[in-house]
């Protein structure tokens, strides 16, 4: 056995551009750029949103991104969710072909296997994450047929046990999510995510727009998710309060780089990169 534990992702030379690109803007290199005004360029208005991204993330772990608006959090995880095209780069799964297939380069068909297998997605909006109309149960129910449950019976009881896990009564379970509050859609969505057991869960922006004592129970409730079934996630958010209440690790986007990746404790109490020194001196 090895004594060092391998990670549950890898994410290698990640680049995701918007635009061709140009002679002055493709070179990369970390000094200043005078044709770059930020992530996009000036010469040919490509926006470079992910510039040479690496990171891992381990069994059990939550890490957290953060970063400014237009930093680049929503199209990495976009990506990771096979919603985006990475424009370079690599992704390793370890529950896929052992961690040694890079899934970026995979068919249209994996790729749907491992979002309806091996992921859960957390929209910003429930709207982009739920059908409205059908039912809370019947919600959970599309994702556990697209993972190859057909039991009806099977499916009631898990869609049961998921909402009773997020707090909504089951008595609602034939309610459509349109009826319910936005820390009821959320949770709703939070159950729909989590139905096929999948080992890394991706989180938007999910509180964002919920009051602070609804955005507080939701936070919460991935808690209590996380210490109970020990399921790996990435939570992005521009706010580093729910950063620092939610995840073990930190990585710090602008502009479309990582400019600090660390423990989340150790970011707050001593942040190294001057724009991370901005971020936590504001939540102060
Ligand atoms: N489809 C697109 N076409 C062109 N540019 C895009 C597109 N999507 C995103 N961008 C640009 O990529 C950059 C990163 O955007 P992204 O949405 O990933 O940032 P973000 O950190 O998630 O911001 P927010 O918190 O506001 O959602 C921005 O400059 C954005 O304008």
């Amino acid at each position: 056995m090895s004594l060092v534990e391998s990670p549950l992702l890898s994410i290698r030379n990640f680049y995701k551009k918007y635009g061709d690109g140009c002679l002055f803007c493709t070179t990369d290199s970390e000094s200043e750029n005078p044709y770059m005004d930020g992530n996009r360029c000036l010469e040919c208005g490509t926006v470079w949103a992910c510039r040479n991204l690496n990171f891992d993330l381990y069994q059990g772990e939550i890490l957290g991104i953060v970063g400014e608006s237009g930093s680049g959090k929503s199209t990495l995880v976009k990506s990771l969710f096979f919603n985006e095209e990475p424009t370079y780069g690599e992704m390793y799964l370890a529950s896929y072909r052992d961690g040694e297939q890079n899934v970026f380069d995979c068919s249209h068909q994996t790729k749907r296997y491992l979002q309806n297998h091996e992921l859960g997605m957390v929209d910003q909006n429930p709207y982009h994450g739920l059908r409205m109309d059908y039912s809370s149960g019947g919600n959970i129910a599309e994702k556990l047929i697209a993972a190859d449950y057909s039991h009806v019976g099977q499916m009631v009881e898990r869609a049961e046990e998921l909402l009773e896990k997020v707090e909504i009564p089951v008595a609602r379970m034939n309610e459509p999510p349109r009826k319910f509050s936005g820390g009821m859609q959320q949770r709703v969505q939070i159950s729909k995510a989590l139905a096929n057991r999948p080992p890394l869960l991706l989180l938007g922006e999910i509180t964002t727009g919920l009051d602070l004592s609804v955005q507080a129970r939701v936070l919460d409730l991935i808690r209590t998710i996380q210490q109970e079934l020990k399921v790996s996630m990435i939570v992005i958010s521009h706010d580093l309060g729910v950063i620092r209440m939610l995840t073990d690790r930190t990585l710090v986007l602008n502009q479309g780089r990582i400019v600090e990746n660390g423990l989340t404790d150790q970011i707050m109490e001593d942040p190294q990169h001057a724009y991370t020194q901005l971020l936590v001196h504001s939540l102060l």
